[in-house]
């Protein structure tokens, strides 16, 4: 978690649209410019959640497990720990 790089979802929102493409998945960030024409679903679809959080609409949809392994490879970074959402914040304290 920590060796990767973090940005925040201000950082995110700057690439909103198909020249730089940038979404977010259960606190992951995703840089799918690339990806964009290779989508099954289509552009369009991920282009509307470009710049933000697409965590409730990919998972909603159902991907495969096919879809989450190849999504791994457009992985750029984490958010930093105050704009996640979805994962347990990170705790120096044993229980
Ligand atoms: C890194 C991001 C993404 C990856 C790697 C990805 C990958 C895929 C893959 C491989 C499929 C084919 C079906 C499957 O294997 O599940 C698919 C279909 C689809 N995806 Fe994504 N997807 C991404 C993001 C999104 C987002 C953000 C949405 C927004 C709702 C979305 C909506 C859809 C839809 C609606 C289909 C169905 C197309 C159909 O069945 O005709 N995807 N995606």
């Amino acid at each position: 978690m920590c060796s990767v790089p973090q940005y925040s979802m201000a950082d995110v929102s700057e690439h909103c649209d198909g020249t730089s493409c940038w979404i977010v998945v259960s606190d992951k960030i995703y840089d799918v410019t690339e990806f964009l024409s290779k989508h099954p679903g289509g552009i369009e679809i991920i282009l509307e959640h470009a710049g933000h959080d697409a965590t409730i609409p990919f998972e909603s949809k159902g991907h495969s497990n096919m879809a989450y392994t190849l999504m791994e490879q457009y992985c750029v970074g984490h958010l930093i720990e105050k704009d996640r959402r979805f994962k347990p914040k990170e705790t120096t304290t044993k229980m």
